[in-house]
């Protein structure tokens, strides 16, 4: 099949990976960077070129959409769509996920476990958004952070007020929640792929902080998810419209709470961690799916 990685950089550990295993099952397959990507629109038929020359033909492309690229990046993976492309990721999907409030709305509208999460945006209601939590410690954090950065546990509740004061000040989204402190500083990641978890690790924050992300300094080993956990993340995947996620939650004593599910899970941190060929799971679902759909195509055409 012809396979294409949209990714801004082809030395990346995850796209790397990612080509290599679509080259051992014998696909063709191409980085594609979607800021390089351009488009005409036209009711009379679409064309994309890539530095200066029409592509077109690709069975599935794999995303791998940062955050600072989200909008365009979206864009380009909607037009591949359009062209008959299957994507494991979905553009609107993609979009959706990054916005980690919509995601807890949506969550826990279907019964996801989370820990108790507030927003609000005036300040005179500040003093009952924190009641409405319960005491603190409470963690507050950036609705678009990433890698733990944008996140900050508070233990007396005038920190609270003043952290909460400051983000306002700089226009900043944010969100409130109870902290989790069973959780011991670390988290779970479930990599889901299609309706499965086929890796996973539990990453422990360093020594002083509460934050795991390998990024912070954490360090990784695998770990077997309880059936509860790989559960609770393949359908927080799954109600998110993601068939490659990356699916964080914290260990509390209601079960497992999703933190937060990822549309471009990193491969580097897990296939570490696990030894596990991520990345050919991920190339093996995307092939399977762009067949299984197109021969539904063509039986269709067939029958009429
Ligand atoms: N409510 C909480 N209670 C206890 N620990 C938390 C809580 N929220 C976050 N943490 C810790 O902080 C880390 C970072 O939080 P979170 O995953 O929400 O943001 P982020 O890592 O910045 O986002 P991203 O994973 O997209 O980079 C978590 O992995 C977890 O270890
Ligand atoms: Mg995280
Ligand atoms: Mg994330």
């Amino acid at each position: 099949m012809k396979l294409a990685i949209l990714s801004r950089n082809s030395k990346l550990y995850s796209t790397r990976r990612l080509v290599e295993a679509a080259r051992e099952r014998g696909h063709s397959v191409r980085v594609l960077d979607p800021l390089r990507c351009y488009l005409r629109i036209a009711s009379d038929g679409f064309a994309m070129h890539y530095k200066g020359k029409p592509i077109a033909g690709y069975g599935a492309v794999v995303p791998r959409i940062g955050a600072s690229v989200t909008r365009y990046g979206c864009a380009v993976l909607r037009q591949f769509e359009l062209m008959g492309s299957y994507t494991p990721n979905s553009a609107a999907a993609i979009a959706r996920a990054r916005d980690k409030l919509r995601c807890h709305q949506v969550l826990a509208a279907e019964g996801i476990g989370l820990p108790t999460t507030v927003f609000g945006d005036n300040p005179d209601d500040t003093a009952d958004l924190l009641a409405m939590l319960g005491p603190p410690p409470h963690v507050i954090k950036l609705n678009e952070g990433t890698q733990g950065a944008g996140v900050m546990l508070t233990e007396k509740l005038s920190a609270s007020r003043a952290a909460i004061e400051t983000l306002r000040g700089l226009y900043a989204h944010f969100l409130v929640q109870e902290f989790i402190a069973e959780a011991k500083g670390a988290d779970l990641r479930c990599f889901v792929v299609g309706e499965k978890v086929v890796a996973a690790m539990r990453r422990q924050a360093p020594k002083g902080d509460f934050r795991s992300n390998l990024h912070r300094g954490g360090t990784a080993r695998p770990v077997r998810p309880t059936r509860a956990e790989a559960e609770t993340a393949v359908r927080a995947a799954r109600i998110l419209g993601l068939r490659v996620a990356g699916v964080d939650m914290l260990r509390s004593r209601r079960g497992p709470l999703v933190l937060e599910v990822n549309s471009s899970p990193g491969l580097e941190g897990i296939e570490t961690a696990t030894g596990i060929d991520v990345a050919g799971a991920v190339i093996d679902h995307v092939v399977a799916m762009a067949t299984s759909r197109k021969r539904a195509a063509n039986a269709v055409l067939t029958d009429s």
